[in-house]
């Protein structure tokens, strides 16, 4: 009894942090997705996803196979090419003119990062950006800067439309929300300070990076937190309010001493996220949503093709 007074009587306890599930949150847009694919097939098209990637590293394999599954569990078509480490600068060209050329495939990515002898920028321009399925191309990141954004008009950068979508999804308003952007890299950091100024999203963004100065201040303010810079538990408890929303999109493999394994790491320590009111899981948190993103540049991409 005196139990249930007290809890009258005084405020809730802390119950932690809700999930942005970002694996639950994409298998619903592949949903959506499927439905989309299967109208299309009554018209007679076929979405397809090529991939193409360069050298045998295990982490890049990994990622390209996951893409292949999700297309699989949607209904497009996949193609891969795969090259060999020491591909030259003008055969992968080749490969990137015969996808713009060639009609199956609707949407395209080339798996980053290239070897070193490439010139990673010049095949990045020679993508058709009607097919850019990472939304990368100057062409639309210029779109992004331009305010261009009717109805899967132009595709967006996966990851940074992935945060927006999830916190969309899970009813987080961002209009007049102080959001920090910790990172300034050109696939997430950069365009998402882009994507969340625009009106229909209408953040207020700081993109914090290497030379911010005082950036425990500026996280201090933190509505929202978005941190990708690669480094593990980068954004520490005391530097956040509590109730904040954490997104946690960095990566880093770290050597876990008590199995002896290396493991996938986030840049929130887990005592930040325990401080927040929603907090996005890493991994099952943006990284599944990064691969809904290009679904949805790929199925876009097609419905374009076919208006
Ligand atoms: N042209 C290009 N486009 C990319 O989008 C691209 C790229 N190159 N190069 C590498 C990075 C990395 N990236 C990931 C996307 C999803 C997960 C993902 O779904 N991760 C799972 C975990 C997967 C695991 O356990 O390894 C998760 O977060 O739950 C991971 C990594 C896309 N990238």
């Amino acid at each position: 009894m005196a139990e249930t007074e007290q809890q009258t009587t005084q405020a809730p306890a802390a119950q932690g942090p809700q999930r942005l599930d970002g694996t639950a949150t994409a298998g619903a847009i592949k949903g959506e997705l499927a439905e989309r694919v299967a109208r299309l097939k009554e018209r007679g098209i076929v979405p397809g996803l090529a991939t193409v990637l360069v050298g045998d590293d295990p982490a890049s394999h990994s990622y390209v196979g996951g893409k292949h599954r999700d297309c699989a569990e949607v209904g497009i078509a996949s193609i891969r090419r795969e090259l060999p480490e020491t591909v030259s600068q003008e055969e992968l060209e080749a490969v990137i003119d015969e996808l713009n050329a060639d009609p199956a495939c609707t949407g395209y990515i080339v798996q980053l990062p290239l070897p070193g002898h490439i010139d990673t920028q010049a095949i990045l321009e020679r993508i058709d950006p009607d097919k850019d399925a990472d939304g990368l191309h100057p062409t639309n990141l210029g779109r992004l800067v331009l305010d261009v954004y009717g109805e899967g008009e132009a595709p967006l950068p996966c990851t940074p439309h992935g945060i927006v979508e999830l916190l969309r999804r899970h009813h987080i308003d961002l209009v007049g929300k102080d959001v920090v952007v910790l990172g300034r890299g050109i696939t997430v950091g950069r365009p998402l300070g882009l994507l969340l100024s625009r009106r229909d999203v209408n953040a207020t963004v700081t993109l914090a990076h290497t030379g911010t100065r005082d950036l425990d201040a500026v996280l201090s303010r933190a509505d929202v937190v978005v941190a990708a810079i690669g480094v593990p538990h980068a954004v520490r408890p005391e530097q956040v309010k509590d109730g904040v929303v954490l997104l946690d999109v960095g990566v880093s493999r770290v050597l876990d001493t008590a199995t002896g394994k290396k493991r996938l790491t986030g840049d929130v320590h887990p005592e930040a996220a325990a401080k927040a009111s929603w907090v996005s899981p890493n991994p099952g948190g943006v990284g599944p949503m990064t691969r809904a993103m290009l679904l949805v540049n790929v199925v876009d991409a097609a419905e374009r093709a076919a208006a």
